[in-house]
């Protein structure tokens, strides 16, 4: 490794728990090929919530499977907690995976036959790791589960299922939580719990969330959101509020649906190469949300439009 490349791994490792350089992704061959990341770069700060929001099929999944090394780029790089994922060979990507990433679906993924401190347990244990029952236990009762640790999933809600798959996700302390649509099947009470709970491990604990979901009150939860359309990051918004994020959610989808897919689906102030710096001022780090390209960048402030 060069000098330059290590102290780029040492400073990313002190600031940013994620980092996606230029990232293109193509999904099938010829004329049937899909762009479906088109020269990507995201920034994310450690201790951060972000949510990545877009209207259907602009390429929300594709970027959560390219940044946790489920999918490989066509080109551009990903590095995870300091970790180049897109030179890692498969089994270097599920130990990375193992280690230092947490994952929290739509439909929970719990194994049914096992209770739920066991399905809590269960990625360290693959990982070969040593279980720590009191600190299993711990994260249940803080989670609202303490007197239901040797229940089975079927057993439990919709809301408590999830929270006992956050819980799983979160009991390694991972450098990166990735969430796809947490609350998608979820009440609107238990959506709530769940995002309060992925709210408060990063206000406590300073873990690190992206979290793709369709809902702004989902997305006003997190720190910044990142919205998508075609394959590109279009625009960014800090501190979030239902409103604005379903202001701005609505005119991508208009935006889109009047032009079809294509560059002009694009949604931004300036040219094609959009970048947005969401930063949030003082010493925190800020999240650098960029499309490929040379000609223009946007700012976001605090709460503020993209300019
Ligand atoms: N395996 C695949 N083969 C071919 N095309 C694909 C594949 N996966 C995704 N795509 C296409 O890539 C584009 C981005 O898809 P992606 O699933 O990332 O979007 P999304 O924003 O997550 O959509 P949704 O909100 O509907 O889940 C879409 O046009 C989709 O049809």
């Amino acid at each position: 490794m060069t000098r330059a490349a290590y102290a780029h791994q040492v400073t990313n490792k002190t600031t940013h728990a994620l980092e996606l350089h230029d990232v293109t992704k193509r999904h099938g061959v010829g004329d049937t090929a899909v762009t479906a990341l088109d020269r990507v770069s995201l920034s994310i700060p450690r201790g951060t919530f972000t949510a990545v929001m877009g209207p259907s099929g602009s390429g929300k999944s594709t970027l959560l499977h390219c940044a946790a090394g489920l999918d490989r780029p066509d080109s551009g790089s990903v590095v995870l907690d300091g970790h180049e994922l897109t030179d890692a060979d498969e089994t270097a990507l599920t130990r990375l995976r193992r280690e230092r990433m947490g994952f929290v679906f739509q439909s929970f993924n719990l194994v049914p036959t096992l209770t739920v401190a066991q399905n809590v347990a269960l990625p360290l244990e693959f990982a070969g790791r040593r279980v720590d029952g009191r600190q299993v236990r711990g994260l249940l009762a803080r989670l609202g589960l303490g007197d239901r640790l040797d229940h089975r999933p079927a057993e439990l809600s919709g809301g408590q299922q999830q929270r006992v798959a956050i819980a799983r996700a979160m009991l390694s302390r991972p450098a990166v939580v990735f969430a796809d649509e947490p609350t998608g099947a979820l009440d609107t009470q238990a959506a709530r719990d769940v995002l309060r709970i992925l709210r408060e491990a990063v206000d406590a604990s300073g873990q690190t969330i992206v979290m793709v979901t369709h809902d702004p009150v989902a997305g006003a939860y997190a720190d910044a959101v990142v919205f998508f359309s075609d394959g590109r990051i279009v625009d960014g918004m800090t501190r979030p509020d239902p409103a604005s994020v379903a202001a701005r959610m609505a005119r991508l989808s208009a935006s889109v649906r009047q032009s079809g897919s294509g560059p002009s689906a694009h949604v931004g102030q300036g040219p094609d190469a959009l970048s947005a710096h969401v930063g949030q001022g003082g010493n925190v780090p800020s999240t650098h949300l960029g499309h490929g390209g040379s000609a223009s960048s946007a700012q976001v402030r605090q709460g503020g439009d993209v300019r």
